[in-house]
């Protein structure tokens, strides 16, 4: 008969999920470097007052962790667009606007490719969120968010954005936990 795994055992093959992940995209991504060294991704934050729109990322990079909903930019797509596409398939929300919130660079020691990630937030959207293969969406008070499950980068950079000020920041990485080199520095424009 199988056994249930212990809290520890899930957290060790949560890492190793997220050690594959990461060597699948350096892989992928410096095979693609001769062509591009940066990649554009999106992020996006559904919010109310009080409180924010996580979402568990079930599968691929991030996996275990909770965090906005994203992804890569695609060919033809504007960024805006593909970020409310982003979201809408990940957990079935419409953005009817979005505000640009900030844009980070993120380095990983050993990729050349540098992933550039345009953060938005929405307080206009359609739909209730729905749990879909790749996110499980949660509400969480704006001071109860779950910063020891989320990418170690988030506790320096939310605070701008819940606070509705505009950033610009950048993270290097070794492997998926440890930040090397960082900087943040807070535009004066109002996010909204
Ligand atoms: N360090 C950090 N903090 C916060 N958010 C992120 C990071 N690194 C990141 O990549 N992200 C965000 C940016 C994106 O929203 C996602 C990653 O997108 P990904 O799942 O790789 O892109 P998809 O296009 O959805 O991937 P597939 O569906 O093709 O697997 O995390």
């Amino acid at each position: 008969m199988e056994r249930a795994l212990s809290t520890e055992e899930i957290k060790k093959e949560r890492h190793q999920e997220n050690e594959k992940a990461l060597r699948d995209k350096l892989m992928s991504s410096s095979h693609q470097s001769s062509m591009a060294m940066k990649k554009v991704l999106t992020l996006v934050f559904v919010r109310e007052p009080g409180r924010i729109l996580l979402g568990m990322k079930k599968r691929g990079f991030g996996q275990g962790r909770w965090n906005g909903f994203g992804g890569k930019v695609e060919k033809g797509e504007s960024i805006t667009d593909g970020a409310k596409r982003e979201l809408l398939e990940e957990c079935g929300v419409t953005a009817k606007s979005l505000n640009e919130v900030g844009l980070i660079n993120f380095e990983f020691v050993g990729d050349p490719v540098i992933l550039e990630v345009h953060v938005f937030d929405t307080w206009d959207y359609m739909n209730s969120p729905v749990e879909t293969e790749e996110m499980r969406p949660q509400w969480y008070g704006e001071k109860e968010v779950p910063f020891g499950e989320m990418w170690p980068d988030d506790e320096y950079w939310f605070p701008h954005m819940l606070n509705g000020k505009k950033f610009e920041a950048y993270y290097k990485f070794e492997g998926m936990d440890k930040i090397l080199d960082s900087w943040i520095k807070e535009k004066t424009e109002q996010t909204s």
